[in-house]
This record gives structure tokens, C-alpha cells and sequence, in this order.
């Protein structure tokens, strides 16, 4: 049976909204992985509640942390890792990356498998390194069975496919005995910012960790320190609630943006102010306003690939041709997102095609259709963006943005007056 379409609606006047989201995808489920190591309970306040998060508490309840709920305030007890469990790690990298390593603490096997396509995503350099760290797996991919213990110390891991895969090790790496040291030797890591949120979420719960030679991270042994914190909101999830106000010639606020912060969605202000927008930045929040009119973009987005899918639907609605570098990555994300975004424009009349690395994008007229989206979240963000200009868009499976933004549709229709 197909998936229902969602008739994205077009936006008849100029947008002006303000779009609190909620919290940040990639923080949340450090925090929580964090507080299930930490030496004590903890708090993880304004928590992101999605399917990529419950399958982060599922998976780290499994391994045995107690979690109670207040609103989107989470209350966690750490307790002894345990195995003999199986988990799902869904379509979640996060899962799939960040808590494997956590399961080689465990005094027995864990199992882990996921969503047909999580079979796909790169993991067989994160068990590798387990492997050289002590653990036995028995699969280069999901679905695989790990038995610890692993006792730590030095590995080296080609990362060039994802981040995560250092992120991972190093989530867990003060609970080795020896600590981690895990060198990188490949192509170019992506997607940086992240790892500098994993290096500063560590820090910030009592670990040390050494990242001042390039490409090597080392985590000392030690205790993880409960902590109380509040998640940022997803600022990558901000993308499309932007762009909406570039496309319409409107004004859209995202409050409670901070002023510093290691999510990659801060890139954003410079982006799309290059594409065009007016952008600023103060106590209310982060300001986009548009004229309508979007300029192509030249722009490497190595270092923040999970804002391609939307940069990519501006540039299909550019007056001018875009390329887009440095992104060959994304290949292993939810999807092939380079063929996805090529197949979906150009079926929509528009003129994008692949490289080696990235996309081009050239101004074409568009036209409705359906906007199909592999069950990834931010490809069904992506087709509601191009259905604000162009009339006739259904989106496909618009269920799939509950990856990290279970309330897209509705606060999409909030935000478009509704
Ligand atoms: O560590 C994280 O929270 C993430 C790292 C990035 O992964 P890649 O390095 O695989 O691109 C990013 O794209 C993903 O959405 C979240
Ligand atoms: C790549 C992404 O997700 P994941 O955490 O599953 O890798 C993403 O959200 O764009």
C-alpha cells in the first residue's frame, strides 16, 4: 500500500510567524546517553520528544537507566549496563552510532537491529574499533550481536562516512578502563560541529578530553557527571520555517536561538543571507526576512550536510544556478539524499543533477506532482518548502519528519495562518 500524500499548501501572502521549536535531535540524545553513563541522576530539560529520542530512551531503558517523564523534562537514574537485551535503533544514527559502544559495557550480548534501510547505513568502521578495543560483533553492518567486555585505549577508524562514528566512541569512552584514543585516518570527517557538541557536552559533564591534535580525540578515563540541563532548540529543524520566509517574501522568528552554540544550524544565518534573506540575531530570537526572490548559492556543506535537503529546495526555486560540495556523505544518510533530491526536483519539472560530491541546481520552472521521501524526514520538510511556491505539490508520507518533528504538519499550517 502507498503512503498518503499530503497536499503541501502554497502560500498566498507573505509569511509572518514566530516558530518555537522544539529541542535540538542531536543534543537530546547525547544528553540522555550522557545522563544513563552519569554518576548520578540527572535532568535533561525541554528534551526533543520524536521517534529518533523514544528509540534513544527505549534502547538506553533496555540497557538498564530508569527514565520518568514531566512534560518534555526527562528524569533519568543510571543503573549497571545490562545485556541479553535486543534494540532497535529504528532509522536513528544516533542510535545505531552512539550507543553500541555503551553496550560493550554490558555483562552480556546485545542485539541490535532497525528500519530496512539502517542496514545500509555506514557502521562497519564503529565495529571495527570496537572489535580492536576488545568487543566480539558478529556482523560489519546491522542487524549484529555485541558481547564486551571492552577495557579501551587506542583505535584507529576511517570516519569519513560520519561523524557519529567518532561521536560514539567518545560518548562512552570515560567509561573504558582506559579510556579512548581514536585516531582518524581517511577522506575529510564530516559534519565537525558535531563532534565539537560531543567534545563540549563531555566537558561539560566533568570529562577530559584532548582534541587539540587534528583528526585524534583522546577521552580520559573517569566519571561522567550527572548533570541539569536544558536542551537548545533543533536549529537544523529551523531550515524550512526559514525558507518559507524567503519564498513568501515574509518574516519568520525562531525565539530562544542561541548565541552560541556547536549545532550546525547556526550556519543558517550565513547561508541564507547568501541566498538572499535578511538575517539577524538578538534577545528575541533569530529574524529571517525574504523578498521572495532567492539567489543560487556556491556553498561547501561538509561540515553541515543535514541542512542540504532545504538548501537544496531553495536552490530549485533560485532564480540562479546553485552548486552544492562537499556532501558525498550523504549518500549513507536516511536516504541517498543527493539521488533522492535529483530524482524529486527533476520529476517536478526542475533541472538538478548529481556530481561526485554534491548537487547542481539550475532555475527551471516547476510544476505539482508527488514528493516522494524514502521515509527521511527532511526530504518531506524539503517538498513542503518547493509546494509554498509551486501549486500542486503532494508530499508523500509527511508522517516520516516524526524522525525529530512529530508536530511538522501542524505547526507548518500554524505558521501559514491556519
Ligand atoms: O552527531 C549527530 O548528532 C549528527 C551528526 C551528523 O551525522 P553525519 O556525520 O553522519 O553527517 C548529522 O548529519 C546528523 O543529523 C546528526
Ligand atoms: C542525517 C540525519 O540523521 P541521523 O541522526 O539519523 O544520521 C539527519 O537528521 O539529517
Amino acid at each position: 500500500m502507498s503512503a498518503p500524500l499530503w497536499p503541501a499548501p502554497t502560500a498566498t501572502a507573505p509569511v509572518t510567524a514566530t516558530v518555537p521549536l522544539p529541542g535540538s535531535k542531536s543534543v537530546t540524545n547525547r544528553a540522555l546517553l550522557l545522563a544513563a553513563l552519569a554518576d548520578g541522576p540527572g535532568v535533561v530539560r525541554q528534551a526533543l520528544r520524536s521517534r529518533d529520542a523514544d528509540l534513544m530512551v527505549h534502547a538506553l531503558t533496555a540497557l538498564g537507566a530508569g527514565f520518568s517523564e514531566e512534560r518534555d523534562d526527562y528524569h533519568i537514574v543510571p543503573g549497571p549496563v545490562r545485556g541479553g537485551v535486543s534494540i532497535d535503533v529504528g532509522l536513528a544514527g544516533t542510535v545505531m552510532r552512539f550507543v553500541p559502544p555503551m553496550a560493550a559495557l554490558a555483562d552480556g550480548e546485545v542485539r541490535f537491529d532497525g528500519d530496512p534501510h539502517a542496514r545500509k547505513r555506514p557502521m562497519g568502521p564503529l565495529l571495527d574499533a570496537l572489535r580492536a578495543l576488545g568487543a566480539h560483533v558478529d556482523n560489519d553492518a546491522l542487524p549484529f550481536t555485541l558481547r564486551g567486555p571492552v577495557r579501551g585505549g587506542e583505535v584507529t577508524i576511517d570516519a569519513s562516512a560520519s561523524s557519529q562514528l567518532v561521536s560514539g566512541l567518545m560518548l562512552t569512552g570515560a567509561r573504558f578502563d582506559k579510556g579512548v584514543t581514536i585516531r582518524h585516518a581517511g577522506e575529510p570527517v564530516p559534519s565537525m560541529p558535531h563532534i565539537a557538541m560531543t567534545v563540549q557536552m563531555l566537558r561539560a559533564a566533568g570529562v577530559t578530553v584532548d582534541d587539540s591534535v587534528k583528526d585524534v580525540w583522546h577521552v580520559e578515563p573517569g566519571p561522567i557527571a550527572a548533570r541539569d540541563l536544558v536542551v537548545e532548540p533543533d536549529l537544523s529543524n529551523a531550515a524550512p520555517f526559514l525558507a518559507a520566509a524567503m519564498i513568501s517574501g515574509g518574516t519568520v522568528i525562531i525565539p530562544a536561538w542561541p548565541y552560541e552554540t556547536t549545532q550546525p544550524g547556526d550556519s543558517l544565518r550565513h547561508l541564507l543571507a547568501e541566498m538572499g534573506a535578511e538575517v539577524s540575531l538578538d534577545d528575541s530570537g533569530l529574524r529571517v526576512t525574504g523578498t521572495g526572490a532567492v539567489s543560487g548559492i556556491d556553498a561547501d556543506l561538509h561540515e553541515v550536510g543535514e541542512l542540504t535537503p532545504t538548501v537544496a529546495a531553495l536552490a530549485a526555486l533560485a532564480g540562479s544556478p546553485s552548486r552544492l560540495r562537499g556532501i558525498a556523505h550523504l549518500r549513507g544518510h536516511e536516504t541517498d539524499r543527493l539521488k533522492a533530491l535529483v530524482t524529486e526536483i527533476n520529476l517536478l519539472g526542475g533541472d538538478a543533477e548529481e556530481t561526485a560530491d554534491g548537487l547542481l541546481i539550475r532555475p527551471r520552472a516547476l510544476h505539482g506532482g508527488v514528493f516522494h521521501t524514502y521515509d527521511d524526514h527532511r526530504m518531506a520538510t524539503a517538498g513542503a518548502v518547493i509546494g509554498l511556491r509551486v501549486p500542486g505539490v503532494e508530499v508523500e508520507n509527511i508522517a516520516t519528519t516524526g524522525k525529530t518533528l512529530p508536530e511538522f504538519a501542524r505547526m507548518w499550517a500554524r505558521m501559514l495562518g491556519d
